[in-house]
């Protein structure tokens, strides 16, 4: 099947990334979009985010050969009610949601015997709404299809098609495996960032000005994503809850290992680390999985 129309509910960082995306890439796909606040839906206008923006939810998934749901992974069930019964028939319903289990669970729920296929392009910035998006942000970046058992292939492969225009590459798991992987390389480090900072904040009433004076460095980086957005971060733990408990117990063992290492003088194993990780940094570098700019996040 082709995607002549696209319908993107939510139009922050990636609805509106995707709208642009199009609208660049692929100017033969008509793009609708809505979003349940009404100063966002003013500021998407305004910026052309989409063709058109609607005013109610149900216009804009009408004539959408693919809907894509671009909310909080918490808002994912009630937005998919929203359009229930409003689409078109071989619709393909899909999202962008960072974890991918409860929400395959919960558009399955709400749109029972449609074309669920979930999705989650592994592409962003701290950054957050319909000022934050950018056509370019998908560019050689992963999106993964976690598409339930007995999806329709050639819906799978549309989808997949969809996003490799954006100048995504494809990869197709389950979301279980999904959700595990995802938890260790992007929900565990927000999670971590987000301690850090607040604890050099519990510190502040001691060293205010030293906390802001001296945050080069490592501190700086961690400050970036602790930036991220609270609302969609919240979600990602609660909705991923076992896979991240699973992979912060065992970081937090990982951690009272180091904490004895250093305690006990041993500094084999920290150097024995520290020489595995750097390996691994470097080995992303050359595979060309880097930032692909300097300024990443930083300048949108
Ligand atoms: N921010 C990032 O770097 C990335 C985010 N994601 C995922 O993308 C999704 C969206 O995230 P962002 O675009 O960053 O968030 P955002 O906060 O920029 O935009 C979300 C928008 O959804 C709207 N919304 C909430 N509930 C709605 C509903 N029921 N109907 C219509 N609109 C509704 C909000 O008003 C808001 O404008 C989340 O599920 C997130 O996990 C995926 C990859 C990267
Ligand atoms: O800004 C960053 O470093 C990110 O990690 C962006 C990001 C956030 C959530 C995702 O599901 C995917 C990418």
């Amino acid at each position: 099947m082709s995607i002549q129309s696209v319908a993107i509910i939510g139009l922050g960082l990636l609805g509106g990334s995707i709208g642009l995306a199009v609208q660049d890439r692929a100017s033969d796909i008509t793009t609708t979009g809505y979003d349940a606040d009404a100063d966002v839906r003013g500021k998407a206008a305004e910026r052309g985010l989409v063709g058109t923006v609607c005013t109610s939810v149900s216009d804009a998934v009408a004539e959408a050969d693919l809907v894509i749901l671009c909310v909080p992974v918490g808002a994912m069930g009630s937005a998919a009610a929203e359009i229930a019964g409003h689409l078109k028939p071989g619709a393909i319903i899909s999202d962008v949601g960072s974890s991918k289990q409860s929400v395959l669970e919960d558009l399955s729920a709400a749109l029972p015997g449609l074309t669920v296929i979930p999705a989650h392009p592994v592409a962003g910035t701290e950054q957050s709404g319909p000022e934050a998006g950018f056509a370019t942000l998908f560019e050689n970046r992963w999106c993964i299809l976690t598409p339930p058992d007995g999806a329709d292939e050639a819906s799978v492969e549309a989808l997949a098609d969809f996003w490799r225009t954006l100048g995504s590459k494809i990869e197709i798991m389950d979301a279980e495996h999904h959700d595990l992987v995802l938890a260790v390389t992007s929900h565990i480090p927000h999670l971590i960032a987000y301690t850090i900072v607040g604890t050099a904040s519990d510190l502040e009433d001691v060293t205010r000005s030293e906390v802001i004076k001296y945050s080069a460095g490592g501190f700086r980086d961690f400050t970036r994503i602790a930036a991220s957005d609270p609302t969609m971060w919240r979600d990602v733990f609660l909705q991923n809850r076992s896979a991240v408990l699973e992979m912060l117990g065992r970081f937090t063992e990982d951690l009272t290992a180091l904490q004895r290492a250093i305690r006990s003088g041993d500094g084999e194993t920290l150097h024995e680390l520290f020489s595995r990780t750097r390996a691994i940094r470097r080995g992303i570098i050359e595979e060309g999985q880097d930032d692909p700019s300097p300024d990443f996040g930083r300048g949108h």
